[in-house]
């Protein structure tokens, strides 16, 4: 496929994760952090991670974000599927937005465009352009394409980080609580946009929220322990989104309870 084809049409490539026996050490720390760890991540699907905090959410994925390289000892597998340099496969949405303060909003939205550009043509620059402006209009910012950082809410920002998210078209999405600094009403609407948005990804969303896993996960762990391991729960069989009924109130409790259980 041409490079122009695979802009307009996405990758596309679905791609699925298991960690097998995973094990994780801070270089500068004697404790261990995760220990058998084992989690399947399917295809095209949202795998939701909750866990106690400090419990090494966040240094499971920015492990398979490849943001710890030389900071770790790490022993076990990531096997990707189709065989893949996961490097190439994955983009990592962080809960602070990480916008580039001196950048407009499409600006930050076109990002990754900067890096390797050295071989951009003037059309395949004038591509992403537009789908960068495309992408805010799907974020619902089309207005706000020239605005700063600075000029925008939190909602919003977070906002022009997914549509960043989406213009860089990975078939993986780590997601580390984008949500979590919203309003109740924000966050409601940003899963729901994301969701929407995010269809044919493989999605790992780590989340303090036991509501927000429901609604969204096709998949759901709770990591526990010292050093940590994830324990696979069943999630109802609505489709996702998942609305408010018993059996989401049911799995909430039992949620709760495990969290509990681990702080003790
Ligand atoms: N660079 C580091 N060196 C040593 N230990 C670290 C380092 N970074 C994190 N840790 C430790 O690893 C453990 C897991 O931290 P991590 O941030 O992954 O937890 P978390 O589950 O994401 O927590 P939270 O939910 O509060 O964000 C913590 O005990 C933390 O102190």
């Amino acid at each position: 496929m041409s490079v122009d084809k695979q802009l307009l049409s996405g990758q596309n490539n679905a791609v699925s994760i298991d960690i097998v026996d995973g094990y994780l050490r801070y270089h500068d720390s004697a404790d261990v952090i995760l220990a058998r760890l084992n989690i399947h991540i399917p295809a095209r699907a949202w795998t939701c991670i909750l866990g106690r905090s400090g419990c090494g959410k966040s240094s499971l994925l920015r492990y398979l974000a490849n943001l710890l390289e030389d900071r770790v000892d790490w022993a076990g597998e990531v096997n990707t599927r189709p065989p893949c340099d996961s490097k190439d496969q994955i983009t990592y949405m962080a809960q602070q937005d990480l916008l580039m303060p001196w950048l407009s909003a499409l600006e930050n939205v076109m990002l990754s465009t900067k890096f390797g550009a050295a071989h951009s043509s003037a059309k395949r620059t004038h591509l992403m352009v537009d789908k960068a402006h495309a992408l805010l209009q799907k974020v619902g910012l089309k207005d706000k394409a020239n605005y700063m950082p600075q000029q925008l809410s939190g909602g919003m920002r977070q906002r022009v980080a997914l549509a960043r998210t989406l213009l860089q078209d990975k078939p993986i999405i780590l997601m580390d609580e984008p949500f979590s600094a919203l309003d109740a009403v924000t966050r409601y609407r940003l899963q729901n946009l994301a969701y929407q948005l995010l269809q044919d990804k493989t999605v790992v969303l780590i989340t303090h929220d036991p509501q927000e896993a429901i609604r969204l996960a096709d998949q759901l762990y709770i990591m526990q322990g010292r050093p940590a391991f994830a324990e696979s729960l069943i999630v109802p069989k609505s489709v996702t989104p998942r609305n408010f009924d018993a059996e989401f109130a049911e799995l909430q409790q039992t949620i709760m309870g495990r969290l509990e259980q681990d702080y003790e």
